[in-house]
Protein backbone atom coordinates (compact mmCIF):
# COMPACT_ATOMS: atom_id res chain seq x y z
CA UNK A 1 0.00 0.00 0.00
CA UNK A 2 1.49 3.42 -0.82
CA UNK A 3 0.08 5.83 1.71
CA UNK A 4 1.11 8.86 -0.40
CA UNK A 5 -0.93 8.22 -2.48
CA UNK A 6 -4.66 10.12 -2.06
CA UNK A 7 -8.06 7.59 -0.98
CA UNK A 8 -9.60 9.31 -3.42
CA UNK A 9 -8.09 11.63 -6.20
CA UNK A 10 -11.15 12.52 -9.06
CA UNK A 11 -10.41 14.77 -11.91
CA UNK A 12 -12.99 16.21 -14.07
CA UNK A 13 -15.30 14.00 -12.79
CA UNK A 14 -18.69 14.27 -14.46
CA UNK A 15 -21.76 11.92 -13.98
CA UNK A 16 -25.25 11.76 -16.01
CA UNK A 17 -27.96 10.07 -14.27
CA UNK A 18 -30.89 10.27 -16.91
CA UNK A 19 -30.69 13.30 -19.51
CA UNK A 20 -28.94 14.79 -16.44
CA UNK A 21 -25.41 15.71 -15.85
CA UNK A 22 -25.61 15.22 -11.75
CA UNK A 23 -21.86 15.74 -11.46
CA UNK A 24 -20.05 18.28 -13.34
CA UNK A 25 -16.27 18.07 -13.68
CA UNK A 26 -15.34 17.34 -10.08
CA UNK A 27 -11.79 17.88 -9.25
CA UNK A 28 -10.53 16.96 -5.55
CA UNK A 29 -8.52 14.44 -2.82
CA UNK A 30 -9.32 12.64 -0.14
CA UNK A 31 -6.73 12.22 2.28
CA UNK A 32 -6.07 8.96 4.07
CA UNK A 33 -6.74 8.37 7.60
CA UNK A 34 -9.18 11.54 7.87
CA UNK A 35 -12.72 12.12 8.23
CA UNK A 36 -14.13 13.88 5.08
CA UNK A 37 -17.00 15.18 5.03
CA UNK A 38 -18.94 15.43 2.14
CA UNK A 39 -21.71 18.34 2.61
CA UNK A 40 -24.53 19.60 0.55
CA UNK A 41 -28.24 20.33 0.22
CA UNK A 42 -30.73 17.48 -0.77
CA UNK A 43 -30.20 16.42 -4.22
CA UNK A 44 -27.02 18.21 -5.09
CA UNK A 45 -25.34 14.91 -5.78
CA UNK A 46 -23.93 13.37 -2.74
CA UNK A 47 -25.06 9.74 -3.44
CA UNK A 48 -24.12 10.14 -6.84
CA UNK A 49 -20.30 10.82 -6.00
CA UNK A 50 -20.30 7.96 -2.74
CA UNK A 51 -21.42 5.17 -5.62
CA UNK A 52 -18.93 6.56 -8.14
CA UNK A 53 -16.37 6.19 -5.81
CA UNK A 54 -17.47 2.65 -4.86
CA UNK A 55 -17.83 1.87 -7.95
CA UNK A 56 -21.63 1.33 -7.84
CA UNK A 57 -22.44 4.31 -10.54
CA UNK A 58 -23.01 4.47 -14.21
CA UNK A 59 -21.82 6.92 -16.98
CA UNK A 60 -19.05 8.10 -14.96
CA UNK A 61 -16.48 10.18 -17.19
CA UNK A 62 -13.09 11.96 -16.19
CA UNK A 63 -10.46 10.27 -13.92
CA UNK A 64 -11.93 9.29 -10.56
CA UNK A 65 -8.96 6.74 -8.39
CA UNK A 66 -9.64 4.82 -5.21
CA UNK A 67 -6.58 3.50 -3.18
CA UNK A 68 -4.68 4.30 -6.31
CA UNK A 69 -6.95 2.34 -8.41
CA UNK A 70 -9.73 3.07 -11.17
CA UNK A 71 -12.89 3.25 -9.16
CA UNK A 72 -14.52 0.12 -9.01
CA UNK A 73 -11.53 -1.78 -9.46
CA UNK A 74 -11.83 -5.94 -8.34
CA UNK A 75 -8.91 -5.57 -5.71
CA UNK A 76 -10.52 -3.00 -4.51
CA UNK A 77 -13.25 -4.62 -3.33
CA UNK A 78 -12.38 -5.43 0.27
CA UNK A 79 -10.77 -2.53 0.99
CA UNK A 80 -13.35 -0.06 0.64
CA UNK A 81 -16.75 -0.49 2.68
CA UNK A 82 -19.74 1.55 1.92
CA UNK A 83 -22.50 2.02 3.96
CA UNK A 84 -25.95 3.04 1.62
CA UNK A 85 -28.76 5.15 3.20
CA UNK A 86 -30.75 2.13 3.87
CA UNK A 87 -30.39 -0.18 6.60
CA UNK A 88 -28.00 -2.97 5.34
CA UNK A 89 -28.79 -5.11 8.44
CA UNK A 90 -31.55 -8.08 8.87
CA UNK A 91 -34.25 -6.96 11.53
CA UNK A 92 -35.50 -10.09 12.51
CA UNK A 93 -32.24 -11.51 13.53
CA UNK A 94 -29.86 -9.90 16.07
CA UNK A 95 -26.97 -7.89 15.71
CA UNK A 96 -24.68 -11.13 16.35
CA UNK A 97 -26.67 -13.08 13.83
CA UNK A 98 -26.47 -10.50 11.67
CA UNK A 99 -22.86 -9.96 11.80
CA UNK A 100 -22.06 -13.54 11.81
CA UNK A 101 -23.86 -14.22 8.69
CA UNK A 102 -22.42 -11.02 6.50
CA UNK A 103 -18.65 -12.64 7.66
CA UNK A 104 -20.08 -15.78 6.32
CA UNK A 105 -20.63 -14.37 3.07
CA UNK A 106 -17.75 -11.96 2.68
CA UNK A 107 -15.14 -14.28 3.85
CA UNK A 108 -16.36 -17.88 3.22
CA UNK A 109 -14.31 -20.64 4.30
CA UNK A 110 -12.93 -18.62 7.85
CA UNK A 111 -12.92 -20.75 10.89
CA UNK A 112 -16.05 -20.46 12.60
CA UNK A 113 -13.23 -19.55 15.87
CA UNK A 114 -11.85 -17.16 13.51
CA UNK A 115 -15.06 -15.30 12.13
CA UNK A 116 -16.61 -15.24 16.04
CA UNK A 117 -13.47 -13.68 16.98
CA UNK A 118 -13.88 -10.92 13.99
CA UNK A 119 -17.93 -10.50 14.73
CA UNK A 120 -16.35 -9.65 18.59
CA UNK A 121 -14.11 -7.01 17.49
CA UNK A 122 -16.29 -5.28 15.29
CA UNK A 123 -18.66 -5.46 17.84
CA UNK A 124 -16.81 -3.88 20.35
CA UNK A 125 -15.48 -0.96 17.81
CA UNK A 126 -19.21 0.19 17.40
CA UNK A 127 -19.89 -0.36 20.84
CA UNK A 128 -22.71 -2.78 20.99
CA UNK A 129 -21.29 -5.76 22.60
CA UNK A 130 -23.99 -5.01 25.23
CA UNK A 131 -26.70 -5.38 22.60
CA UNK A 132 -25.49 -8.13 20.59
CA UNK A 133 -28.10 -10.64 21.27
CA UNK A 134 -30.97 -8.20 21.08
CA UNK A 135 -32.93 -8.21 17.37
CA UNK A 136 -32.14 -5.19 14.90
CA UNK A 137 -35.59 -4.83 14.94
CA UNK A 138 -35.82 -3.69 19.53
CA UNK A 139 -32.68 -1.39 18.65
CA UNK A 140 -32.98 2.54 18.88
CA UNK A 141 -32.02 4.44 15.33
CA UNK A 142 -28.51 5.03 16.76
CA UNK A 143 -27.64 1.46 17.32
CA UNK A 144 -28.83 0.06 14.14
CA UNK A 145 -26.96 3.08 12.44
CA UNK A 146 -24.10 1.59 14.00
CA UNK A 147 -24.65 -1.94 13.46
CA UNK A 148 -24.91 -1.46 9.45
CA UNK A 149 -21.45 0.14 9.90
CA UNK A 150 -20.57 -2.84 12.34
CA UNK A 151 -21.16 -5.39 8.91
CA UNK A 152 -19.10 -2.32 6.72
CA UNK A 153 -16.10 -3.16 9.29
CA UNK A 154 -15.97 -6.61 9.29
CA UNK A 155 -13.46 -6.55 6.53
CA UNK A 156 -10.94 -3.90 7.82
CA UNK A 157 -11.43 -1.60 5.02
CA UNK A 158 -9.25 1.15 4.27
CA UNK A 159 -11.67 3.25 3.11
CA UNK A 160 -15.21 3.63 4.72
CA UNK A 161 -17.61 5.43 2.54
CA UNK A 162 -20.94 6.28 4.92
CA UNK A 163 -24.02 7.89 3.03
CA UNK A 164 -25.85 10.22 5.66
CA UNK A 165 -25.07 7.77 8.79
CA UNK A 166 -26.60 10.56 11.18
CA UNK A 167 -29.36 11.29 9.36
CA UNK A 168 -32.88 11.37 11.68
CA UNK A 169 -30.94 10.66 14.62
CA UNK A 170 -31.23 13.18 17.85
CA UNK A 171 -27.72 14.96 18.82
CA UNK A 172 -25.84 12.83 21.48
CA UNK A 173 -26.00 9.82 19.18
CA UNK A 174 -25.13 12.18 16.31
CA UNK A 175 -22.13 13.13 18.49
CA UNK A 176 -21.39 9.66 19.60
CA UNK A 177 -21.18 9.00 15.97
CA UNK A 178 -19.07 11.35 15.22
CA UNK A 179 -16.53 10.19 17.74
CA UNK A 180 -16.42 6.66 17.09
CA UNK A 181 -15.51 7.72 13.07
CA UNK A 182 -12.47 9.95 14.59
CA UNK A 183 -11.53 6.99 16.41
CA UNK A 184 -11.28 4.26 13.64
CA UNK A 185 -9.29 7.08 11.81
CA UNK A 186 -6.93 7.87 14.51
CA UNK A 187 -6.94 3.81 15.74
CA UNK A 188 -7.11 2.05 12.64
CA UNK A 189 -5.88 4.85 9.97
CA UNK A 190 -8.77 4.45 8.31
CA UNK A 191 -10.41 7.00 5.69
CA UNK A 192 -13.28 8.13 6.19
CA UNK A 193 -15.83 9.54 3.49
CA UNK A 194 -19.14 11.11 5.19
CA UNK A 195 -21.74 12.76 3.58
CA UNK A 196 -24.55 14.74 5.62
CA UNK A 197 -27.42 17.69 4.60
CA UNK A 198 -26.68 18.90 7.77
CA UNK A 199 -24.09 21.67 7.63
CA UNK A 200 -23.50 22.33 11.68
CA UNK A 201 -22.01 17.98 11.29
CA UNK A 202 -19.10 20.10 9.26
CA UNK A 203 -17.30 21.78 12.22
CA UNK A 204 -17.11 17.77 12.91
CA UNK A 205 -14.92 17.03 10.10
CA UNK A 206 -10.93 17.21 9.24
CA UNK A 207 -11.63 18.21 5.78
CA UNK A 208 -14.75 19.27 3.96
CA UNK A 209 -16.25 18.78 0.01
CA UNK A 210 -18.85 21.59 -0.61
CA UNK A 211 -21.34 20.42 -3.14
CA UNK A 212 -24.01 22.78 -4.25
CA UNK A 213 -25.60 21.10 -8.06
CA UNK A 214 -23.56 18.91 -8.88
CA UNK A 215 -20.16 21.64 -8.57
CA UNK A 216 -17.88 21.90 -6.18
CA UNK A 217 -17.60 25.10 -3.84
CA UNK A 218 -14.42 24.20 -1.76
CA UNK A 219 -12.37 21.94 -0.66
CA UNK A 220 -10.45 22.46 2.72
CA UNK A 221 -10.35 22.17 6.20
CA UNK A 222 -13.89 23.81 8.45
CA UNK A 223 -10.77 26.41 9.72
CA UNK A 224 -9.71 27.87 6.20
CA UNK A 225 -12.64 27.78 4.94
CA UNK A 226 -14.10 29.73 7.49
CA UNK A 227 -10.81 32.09 7.53
CA UNK A 228 -10.97 32.72 4.35
CA UNK A 229 -15.07 33.72 3.91
CA UNK A 230 -14.51 35.59 7.12
CA UNK A 231 -17.41 33.55 8.76
CA UNK A 232 -18.33 32.29 11.90
CA UNK A 233 -19.94 29.01 11.09
CA UNK A 234 -19.14 26.17 8.24
CA UNK A 235 -22.98 27.28 6.89
CA UNK A 236 -22.14 30.90 6.48
CA UNK A 237 -19.34 30.01 4.68
CA UNK A 238 -21.53 27.86 2.86
CA UNK A 239 -23.73 30.63 1.94
CA UNK A 240 -20.97 32.87 1.29
CA UNK A 241 -20.10 30.72 -1.39
CA UNK A 242 -23.59 30.38 -3.15
CA UNK A 243 -23.58 34.17 -3.48
CA UNK A 244 -20.13 34.32 -4.84
CA UNK A 245 -20.83 31.58 -6.90
CA UNK A 246 -24.30 33.56 -8.28
CA UNK A 247 -22.56 36.62 -8.44
CA UNK A 248 -19.79 35.68 -10.36
CA UNK A 249 -22.33 33.58 -12.71
CA UNK A 250 -24.54 36.80 -13.07
CA UNK A 251 -20.93 38.61 -14.11
CA UNK A 252 -20.48 36.21 -16.93
CA UNK A 253 -24.05 36.42 -18.28
N1 LIG B 1 -31.90 7.02 -10.91
C1 LIG B 1 -31.89 8.31 -11.21
N2 LIG B 1 -32.17 8.76 -12.46
C2 LIG B 1 -32.14 10.05 -12.76
N3 LIG B 1 -31.81 11.02 -11.88
C3 LIG B 1 -31.52 10.64 -10.63
C4 LIG B 1 -31.54 9.27 -10.22
N4 LIG B 1 -31.18 9.21 -8.93
C5 LIG B 1 -30.96 10.48 -8.54
N5 LIG B 1 -31.16 11.33 -9.55
C6 LIG B 1 -31.01 12.78 -9.52
O1 LIG B 1 -29.64 13.07 -9.30
C7 LIG B 1 -29.49 14.20 -8.46
C8 LIG B 1 -28.51 13.88 -7.34
O2 LIG B 1 -29.07 12.85 -6.53
P1 LIG B 1 -28.28 12.31 -5.26
O3 LIG B 1 -29.10 11.19 -4.69
O4 LIG B 1 -26.88 12.02 -5.64
O5 LIG B 1 -28.32 13.58 -4.30
P2 LIG B 1 -27.99 13.71 -2.75
O6 LIG B 1 -27.20 14.95 -2.60
O7 LIG B 1 -27.40 12.44 -2.25
O8 LIG B 1 -29.43 13.91 -2.13
P3 LIG B 1 -29.99 13.49 -0.65
O9 LIG B 1 -29.24 14.30 0.35
O10 LIG B 1 -31.44 13.90 -0.76
O11 LIG B 1 -29.82 12.01 -0.53
C9 LIG B 1 -30.88 14.56 -7.95
O12 LIG B 1 -31.31 15.72 -8.62
C10 LIG B 1 -31.74 13.40 -8.32
O13 LIG B 1 -33.03 13.80 -8.68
Amino acid sequence: MNSDVPAVRAAGLTVARGARTVLKGLDFTVPRGQVTGLLGPSGCGKSTLMRAVVGAQAKVTGDLDVLGRPAGHPALRSRVGYVTQAPSVYVDLTVRQNLDYFASVLQPGTARADRRSTVQRVLAEVDLTSRADNLVSRLSGGQRSRASLAVALLGTPELLVLDEPTVGLDPVLRRDLWNLFHRLAADRGTTLLVSSHVMDEAERCDRLLLLRDGQLLADDTPEALRARTRTQTVEDAFLHLVDQAAHRQEATR
